[in-house]
């Protein structure tokens, strides 16, 4: 699968522009500010129907616009995939796929698998729990359907219980068989969530060592582990135990909406004791993990997206990462870096054909 085309019109900086791309490696390159990222960001705005940098949509139209759209022309199973996104100010987001809108964004996420590498990365390791249940929710997104719809809909729940908490509190009141309906149906697509995430941990965690150790060359002992509640009870008996403080807090504290990932490298946690190289070693392993997890599942190989990769290591680290790029096991490639002459020469020992888009 490749991206064959991009048009951008009053996309963030860009008025209008259009871009032809190389089946393997495309390389954009400029001076801070001129949009490198911008356009990395709309391809991958393709592929999940939203900004990976700015999750408001309307702030992504170029200023003193009123709208925009991004266009883009893909080749998958030597099919054309001919994908549109548009927002107009105040009006609601169209997607279109082959000139067909959809009428669930949920639908179109895992057609067109991406990985995107990026300094926002380190989020994933520096921020609170959310970032990486929104990882794990990403990747197992891309591959099954079942689970998104789940999780979806396990959210749609969770915000109706949490108002009803609201309810109760503001008007001193209770009442138990109103709350069970919604624990109930917690428990059902909360099981089903759990059970899935346990199951993509098993695979992908084995995967994820191994990126690490061809990363780095060496043999530290890095762990990923995965952390619930349900582990030791059911939603249901959790959600049970749990209705005081749930009602006092007004919302409710426990559920796979509090799952969470520890990384620890020789069992140190990598927040606190990992160097800032094994920091970016361990985030670029996550991501390549991601990539070959995809790739498995949903038998594409994603497009790879490497936004600003100098901005994590050294010459001899990247370079030696390309080398491991460096194989029939990775499709279509996008890079963005400010030095024309450094990525030139990098980007030669990923695939002979690549184009370089200077901005
Ligand atoms: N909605 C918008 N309208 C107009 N310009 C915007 C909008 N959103 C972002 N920009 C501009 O886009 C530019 C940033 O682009 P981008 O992040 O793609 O730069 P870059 O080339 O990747 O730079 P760096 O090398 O520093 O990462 C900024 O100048 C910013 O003001």
């Amino acid at each position: 699968m490749h991206l064959h085309k991009l048009s951008l019109i009053n996309y963030k900086n860009f008025s209008s522009e259009n871009f032809e791309f190389d089946t393997k490696t495309n390389c954009f390159v400029g001076h801070n500010g001129v949009g490198k990222t911008n356009v990395l960001d709309a391809i991958y705005h393709l592929s999940f129907g939203k900004s990976y940098f700015n999750p408001i949509t309307s702030q992504n139209i170029k200023h003193n616009e009123d709208f925009f759209v991004i266009d883009g022309v893909f080749k998958k199973n030597k099919k054309e995939e001919h994908i549109v996104s548009s927002l107009k100010k105040g009006a609601k987001k169209i997607i279109k796929r082959n000139g067909k809108a959809y009428e669930r964004f949920s639908d179109h996420i895992g057609l067109l698998p991406l990985v995107i590498i990026s300094p926002y990365d380190r989020d994933l390791i520096a921020e609170g729990s959310v970032t990486r249940r929104k990882f794990i929710d990403g990747v197992i997104s891309q591959s099954d359907k079942e689970y998104l719809i789940t999780l979806i809909k396990y959210n749609k729940v969770l915000s109706q219980r949490n108002s009803l908490l609201k309810y109760f509190a503001i008007n001193h009141t209770f009442d138990a068989t109103n709350l069970a309906v919604y624990n109930e149906q917690l428990n059902e697509y909360g099981t089903l969530l759990f059970k899935k995430r346990q199951e993509f941990l098993d695979t992908f965690i084995p995967i994820f060592k191994e990126q690490y150790k061809a990363i780095t060359n060496n043999t530290e002992d890095v762990t990923i582990s995965f952390e619930s509640k349900l582990k030791d009870q059911t939603l249901l008996q959790l959600l049970e135990t749990t209705v005081d403080k749930d009602r006092a807090l007004q919302y409710t504290s426990s559920g796979i909406h509090k799952d969470d990932l520890s990384f620890k490298i020789n069992d140190y946690p990598v927040k606190k004791f990992g160097s800032q190289g094994q920091q970016k070693s361990f985030l670029i392993a996550l991501k390549f993990a991601q990539f070959h997890f995809i790739k498995e599942q949903s038998k594409t190989t994603p497009i790879l997206v490497l936004d600003d990769i100098f901005d994590k290591l050294d010459e001899n680290r990247v370079s030696h990462i390309i080398s491991l790029v460096d194989n029939e096991s990775f499709g279509q490639i996008f890079i963005s870096d400010t030095h024309a002459e450094r990525t030139e020469n990098l980007v030669k020992n990923i695939h002979q054909s690549y184009k370089i888009f200077k901005l």
